[in-house]
């Protein structure tokens, strides 16, 4: 007998509350075809998403949301809670220009509590919303879920143990698949594998309904100790309960006869912190997800039936790419270069340095923390470290990169990939501020590839550089094209390179903002305005005596980067204002990303949204000259 499709009845979790269990559970299988079906469309995150389908249709059966808070850690996961909570019928403009953003986002519903997007906050978030319930005397529920990835990273114990100290009532869903991007690592990793292998698990797996079924706080006797400890010891859970936690599994994450009386139980809970162990699967009930070795973390659109995804024509190779490469043939000639990766060795290259050279790659798992003081370590005692994190993620190590590494002077070698803006993931992945943060420490030297034969050259140049900290931020997706020179040299430090020469105009480029940089010189000499092209190379040291001269030898100087106010620009006013230039009155402007957060879109379109394209770099050269366009193309 056909069934009566039940999502089309849901637009809220309200209309969850009266659902049968077997309504639940077709409800469930619903969304997973609902959500396959819209990233197949748009591309996104997949698999995580599959994974907590039941979790997400039990957490709203159970709980009263929006009122209980929901708190999502990283939220990549999120697309099942979206299509539950108002949102299904924007699934499919999902991480498109004016869509629905890839993650949790506050201004986008009173679902989403928190935003998210790096990962390990929800437990933190998740004790603010509890604290302030307790202090205007609230009983809702505090719910944070948090991946066995994202559990790894400093700030989620920082906040266990914050917790785990109190008796404020805040539950924590561990959503234990067993996969973080990559395979999961670290002690964590293993403690939450023993705990699901173990006979202890299997055995209660069918039991979970009755093992808090009225479980009250655990009674300080003897036996229930004892009893907890027997548990802890099968699963796993002492380690948590030690901590403070009430620790409840692990629970099959897909079977809805475990997981809601589970919960059910666990709300009536009256006093501190609860941690419950689900167990689910990446990729769940799509078998080409299932099947393949990322669980389609990240997938592009893709053919329902086979799980085929799309491929994008490259003209050039990924600058990831090149840095990979590049690393690799200055590891053959120099043992002393490792490489270490914050549980992402896909997306930085460092699998294919792991793969060439096994023993000298680390992934330290989400822990950017502990991956920069860890490089500092290695510095100390006399290797090569390249710390690949991608320029967002880097400032969850910031002060290690200021206290451990550019104070002690430690020549860890820092990889900044996706520096810029990055499109799709919107703005908490941007890499913007890398160029401020970084170009303001003591020590550090700081350089842009603006295509791929300079990326190479920046890699040879911190393989050579021993006696300092070096950063080097290069783009998200294709290089230029430009072709890499065999035996790329390292570049001479703190010296830039002019492009082309012209008289009037001159624009001073970091980055790859240099592509458009020499399209707007086109159209300017084209207007009578002869241009000047130059590439800085470096942030810091700052080719100043070339700046100079393009100060001195033109009418107008134009800075342009892909970072925030604060960077090369402010950088080029100090230097040109020390040296005097600015007493002269030269006509300088700076272009950097506007000071706002810009949402997702194609990456050419966010750059053209930040004012940052050849036509506006056009458009700025006549603000200053004082004339339109119109009227220079009449004297063309
Ligand atoms: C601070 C930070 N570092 C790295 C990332 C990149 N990242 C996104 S999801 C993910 C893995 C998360 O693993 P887990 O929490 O287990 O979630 P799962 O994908 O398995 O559901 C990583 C490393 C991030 N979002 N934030
Ligand atoms: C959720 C998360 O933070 C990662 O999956 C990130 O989206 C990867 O970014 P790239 O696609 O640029 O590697
Ligand atoms: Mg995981």
């Amino acid at each position: 007998m056909t069934k009566t499709p039940l999502l089309d009845t849901v637009n809220f979790p309200a209309d969850i509350k009266g659902f049968s269990r077997e309504q639940i559970k077709q409800l469930a299988d619903e969304v997973r075809t609902e959500v396959i079906d819209a990233v197949s469309v748009t591309g996104g995150h997949l698999g995580a998403g599959l994974g907590v389908v039941e979790l997400t249709v039990a957490i709203h059966a159970v709980f009263d949301t929006p009122d209980d808070k929901l708190i999502w850690d990283v939220g990549h996961q999120c697309y099942p809670h979206k299509v539950l909570t108002g949102r299904r019928e924007r699934m499919r403009t999902i991480r498109k220009g004016g869509g629905l953003s890839g993650f949790t986002k506050r201004a986008e519903s009173e679902y989403d509590p928190f935003g998210a997007a790096h990962s390990s906050t929800s437990i933190s978030a998740g004790m603010g919303f509890a604290t302030a319930r307790d202090l205007d005397g609230r009983h809702n529920h505090i719910i944070s879920v948090i991946g066995d990835g994202s559990i790894t990273a400093g700030m989620a114990y920082e906040a266990m143990n914050n917790a785990g100290a109190t008796d404020s009532r805040q539950i924590v869903i561990l959503n234990d698949n067993d996969m973080s991007i990559a395979p999961p690592v670290g002690a964590m990793s293993h403690l939450l594998s023993r705990t699901v292998s173990s006979g202890g698990y299997q055995a209660l797996r069918g039991a979970a309904k009755s093992m808090v079924k009225g479980a009250p706080r655990p009674i300080k006797s003897t036996a229930k100790k004892a009893e907890e400890y027997t548990r802890g010891m099968f699963t796993g859970g002492t380690w948590f309960e030690e901590l403070g936690f009430f620790y409840v599994g692990p629970v099959d994450g897909h079977d809805l006869d475990a997981l809601i009386p589970v919960l059910e139980n666990v709300k009536k809970m009256k006093d501190g912190p609860v941690l419950v162990h689900v167990v689910t699967q990446k990729g769940k009930g799509y078998a080409p997800a299932e099947n393949s070795a990322d669980k389609y973390h990240g997938v592009s659109k893709f053919n329902v039936v086979t799980g085929e995804q799309s491929k994008s024509v490259a003209n050039a190779p990924s600058y990831t790419k090149v840095f990979a490469e590049s690393l690799i043939s200055e590891a053959r000639k120099d043992d002393k270069i490792v490489g270490i990766t914050a549980a992402m060795p896909g997306g930085t290259g460092m699998k294919e340095f792991g793969q060439v050279f096994p023993e000298r790659m680390f992934d330290v798992g989400i822990a950017e923390q502990h991956a920069v003081t860890f490089a500092a370590g290695l510095a100390a005692d006399g290797y090569k470290p390249f710390c690949a994190i991608y320029s967002t993620f880097l400032q969850r190590g910031y002060d290690q990169v200021v206290h451990d590494v550019a104070i002690q002077n430690l020549p860890v070698r820092f990889a900044m990939d996706r520096a810029g803006l990055v499109g799709a993931d919107g703005p908490t992945h941007a890499g913007a501020f890398d160029i401020s943060f970084m170009g303001c420490l003591p020590n550090m030297v700081l350089m842009a590839a603006a295509d791929e034969n300079d990326l190479a050259r920046m890699v040879a140049t911190a393989v050579a550089r021993d006696d300092g900290p070096t950063a080097f931020r290069y783009a998200r997706g294709e290089a230029t094209g430009a072709g890499i020179e065999p035996n790329p040299q390292p570049l001479e430090i703190g010296k830039g390179r002019v492009l082309r020469e012209g008289s009037s105009i001159a624009i001073f480029s970091y980055g790859t903002r240099l592509g458009e940089a020499l399209i707007a010189a086109e159209k300017l000499d084209q207007l009578g305005l002869s241009t000047t092209v130059a590439d800085a190379r470096f942030a810091k040291p700052l080719d100043t005596e070339l700046l100079c001269r393009l100060a001195d030898e033109h009418e107008v100087v134009i800075t342009i980067e892909e970072g925030s106010v604060g960077g090369f620009g402010a950088f080029c006013l100090h230097a040109l204002a020390d040296a005097g230039r600015l007493d002269a009155g030269v006509k300088i402007r700076t272009m950097t990303l506007p000071d706002t957060f810009i949402d997702q879109d194609s990456p050419e379109l966010m750059y053209k949204q930040a004012k940052l394209d050849a036509d506006s770099i056009v458009e700025k050269v006549f603000e200053v000259i004082g004339r339109n366009v119109a009227d220079m193309q009449g004297l063309a």
